[in-house]
């Protein structure tokens, strides 16, 4: 496909997402299934800049004067690809595949527009809904930080200690020129390829035999400020697909016990094979049975109980653009229900002088400080440690730089330290 049909493909698949109010992955592998012509190098293509047009959808709507997929597709060329306005009308030429020749106004809007009077969530591109809910935790600086988010983020991984070291791990994949990721001791960035796209991993020695798991660093670090040590007794309350479970069992050198369980069995699945992969021998998979798991035997005990709570997954749109425009206000009531049963249950297991950590992949205060402070008032046992104790006690001390100001625990975002957006807490008991 010549690149300006790659271009009416991207607008085709922007109208169905916005039309059928469908998933961008849905709309994407559709349309791949309905045009099998097209090569996966062209697949790739439309797709990258499906996902970044998602990315930038309200501020190249703003820029281009109006919201349709064409205006929108435009406007990320100008913003994500810097495209100038040239190479724009020799694209959109109107011949063969290419999109309809470049009206005046919109050369004008391509050339000229500006976001200066666009409002944060405009500038930031996140929904407006979520403006007051931005302002309270960036205050003047949450456009800023929505632009971080709507950012492409690059392909970070976990080197598995059980397996290895980074040294180790950087010259197996030195041809994908890995560095070390700036907090992380264990993590590795890869940089994204020219189009946008990451490197593909899935058939390297060094994925396949477990020396390197994918994991944002934000998610490392989520992992590190547990400080499980070797030898503790850790329940993993939420543990899903098990990423942070098995960052634990490495921190633990495969000593101790952890106990990964979920409420929601079928999120368990992908563990077993993973826990192989890595070699992991102390994880216990406690699958529940109905909607409860079978923890009885475990309250009153563990070491450290991890919450990686449900939530909106606000830091993470940098890898999921469409999820911001799809995210509704019910869903955030919704989450801030599971994350207040989530702590409570959370402090069953507990044992005195133990400790919980929570985290959610959520910048929101509503998620993540204000949870904390309303679960502190109703059990009495706990505090909340300073998040420049919990960071010194993980051997990250440079990490107390993102304390909130909000309340107990730290904040992680794309723009102030480069990870996903984290939100990470510690809570003692008695
Ligand atoms: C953020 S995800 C976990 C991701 C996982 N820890 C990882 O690192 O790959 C949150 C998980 O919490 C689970 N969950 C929701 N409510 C729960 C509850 N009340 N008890 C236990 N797990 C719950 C969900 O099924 C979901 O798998």
């Amino acid at each position: 496909m010549i690149p300006a049909a790659r271009l009416s493909a991207a607008i085709e698949i922007l109208a169905d997402i916005e039309t059928r109010r469908r998933p961008a992955a849905d709309a994407v592998k559709d349309w791949g299934l309905a045009h099998r012509f097209a090569g996966s190098k062209d697949r790739a293509a439309i797709a990258g800049l499906v996902y970044d047009a998602l990315r930038r959808k309200a501020s190249s709507a703003w820029i281009m004067g109006e919201d349709t997929p064409r205006a929108v597709l435009l406007g990320s060329l100008r913003q994500v690809q810097g495209l100038p306005l040239d190479a724009v009308e020799a694209l959109f030429s109107g011949e063969g595949h290419a999109p309809a020749l470049l009206s005046d106004a919109e050369k004008q809007r391509y050339r000229d527009g500006t976001l200066d009077d666009a409002p944060a969530s405009v500038a930031g591109d996140f929904p407006q809904w979520l403006e007051p809910a931005f302002q309270r935790v960036f205050g003047a600086l949450a456009a800023a930080e929505g632009e971080a988010l709507a950012a492409r983020a690059p392909l970070d991984l976990r080197v598995n200690l059980l397996k290895g070291d980074r040294a180790k791990a950087i010259k197996a994949l030195a041809h994908l020129k890995p560095e070390p990721t700036p907090y992380s001791p264990f993590g590795l960035r890869l940089p994204l390829l020219p189009d946008g796209r990451a490197a593909p991993l899935v058939a390297e020695a060094a994925y396949v035999k477990g020396l390197v798991e994918v994991q944002d660093e934000g998610s490392q670090l989520a992992a590190l400020l547990a400080h499980a040590k070797p030898g503790e007794q850790v329940l993993d309350l939420c543990a899903g697909g098990g990423g942070k479970t098995l960052a634990l069992a490495a921190l633990m050198n495969n000593k101790g016990q952890i106990y990964a369980s979920d409420n929601d069995g079928r999120r368990l699945a992908p563990i077993h094979e993973r826990l192989k992969r890595a070699d992991v021998r102390n994880v216990q998979v406690r699958a529940p049975r109905g909607r409860v798991a079978k923890l009885d035997d475990l309250e009153g005990r563990c070491d450290l109980v991890f919450v990686d709570a449900p939530c909106t997954g606000t830091g993470t749109w940098r890898r999921n653009p469409d999820a911001k425009w799809r995210i509704r206000p019910g869903a955030l009531e919704e989450r801030i229900k599971q994350q207040n049963e989530t702590l409570a249950t959370a402090a069953r297991y507990v044992k005195p002088g133990g400790r919980i950590v929570y985290a959610t992949c959520s910048v929101l205060a509503e998620e993540n400080e204000d949870r904390i402070t309303d679960f502190l008032k109703e059990n009495a046992g706990f505090q909340a440690r300073p998040a420049g104790d919990m960071a010194r006690e993980a051997g990250l001390p440079m990490l107390a730089d993102f304390a909130s100001t909000l309340g107990p625990g730290l904040r992680l975002t794309p723009r102030t330290s480069g990870t996903d957006g984290f939100y990470v807490v510690e809570l003692t008991r008695e």
